[in-house]
């Protein structure tokens, strides 16, 4: 009872009137707040006007999955731009990560690993912020290597932990380790879960997922510049894995559950596994193949996201960002 009591507390990312607050004083007190790596900032920007109709945030690695999945999100939701106009990256002139919008919808790149999704994750909640967009909710859809797991299926993480079996976000700060704790959205797992079709030509599942701070070494690869190990060692770390309940690895969901949740965002990561870790360690799946299967991870978030926008007020399908195209 307590438990399932703490679970709906945590659960909550409900702040009294849904917008999101921010665990920092110091931010109030600035002039203009530079939102560098994504080239936007408070005074600069009308963050409210661009951004204050936010209610999904979808990351993902690499910004062309980030510029497809926006114009998917488009056809879908019918949200329509100008004849003659292209969906463009608002955050061009960062050349660090690309971010397309469409109506209440944000599409983001955020490259490899922790910190590199950190770095955005501190500017994208501070975005949500001062845009004071309304109980937005965070999705991460990436590609990640499965234990046991036929290549193409999709999974649902409804726990995280790092590459010591911590589930927590460890992060050297003044000279010490801070300890952010784990958690994902539970509900949203569930919501989830309900929307895979039962004629999705591939599996869906829910499990523990492991995130590394490399690919190769990190991940107990043997095809790497280095390799202290044998694939003997090897094989035995990964089936131990399985054994703790870990069905995928990747390298950002750590991060992305411990800050979400330290800013009472409710989140969801999705990925869909390119190789059975079981089976070897080099992606030999041609890059169609994956492009295939990173578009179940865009099917997912966005049947969530169009069931959201038709139980709620269709007036968010208004502002987006384009640019006209060249004759
Ligand atoms: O496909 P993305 O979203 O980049 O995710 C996975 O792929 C990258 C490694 O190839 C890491 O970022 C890992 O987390
Ligand atoms: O094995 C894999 C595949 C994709 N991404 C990872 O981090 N690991």
């Amino acid at each position: 009872m307590i438990k399932e009591q703490e679970e709906k507390r945590a659960d909550s990312s409900e702040t009294r009137d849904g917008t999101v607050k921010l665990r920092n004083p110091h931010i109030e007190l600035f002039d203009q707040d530079i939102l560098y790596h994504i080239a936007l900032g408070s005074k600069s920007h009308d963050l409210v006007e661009m951004f204050g109709d936010v209610k999904f945030v979808c990351m993902g690695g690499t910004p062309k999955r980030m510029e497809t999945s926006a114009h998917y999100i488009m056809e879908e939701i019918g949200y329509k731009i100008p004849t003659g106009t292209t969906l463009m990256d608002i955050s061009q002139h960062s050349y660090r990560y690309s971010i397309y919008k469409v109506g209440p919808v944000i599409s983001v790149s955020h490259g490899i690993g922790s910190s590199s999704i950190g770095v955005l994750l501190h500017e994208m909640i501070k975005l949500m912020y001062h845009a004071k967009a309304e109980d937005p909710i965070f999705f991460r859809i990436g590609t990640c290597g499965g234990l046991g797991l036929e290549p193409g299926t999709v999974v649902i993480s409804d726990d995280a932990m790092n590459g010591l079996g911590n589930h927590y976000y460890s992060l050297p700060i003044l000279g010490k380790v801070l300890k952010r704790p784990v958690k994902l959205d539970k509900k949203l797992v569930r919501e989830l879960k309900a929307l895979v079709a039962q004629d999705d030509p591939y599996d869906t599942t829910t499990g523990t997922t492991m995130c590394a701070e490399d690919f190769y070494e990190g991940q107990g690869r043997i095809d790497g510049a280095f390799c202290d190990y044998t694939e003997v060692e090897k094989q035995e770390y990964l089936k131990s894995l399985v054994t703790q309940g870990v069905k995928n690895i990747e390298m950002e969901s750590v991060p992305f559950s411990a800050l979400t949740h330290q800013a009472g965002i409710k989140a969801a990561i999705v990925c869909v596994t390119i190789l059975n870790r079981l089976k070897g360690d080099q992606i030999a799946v041609p890059k169609e193949v994956i492009t295939q299967y990173q578009q179940r991870l865009q099917i997912l978030a966005t049947r969530y996201i169009k069931k959201y926008l038709q139980t709620k007020d269709s007036s968010c399908l208004l502002k987006g960002s384009f640019a006209v195209e060249s004759p």
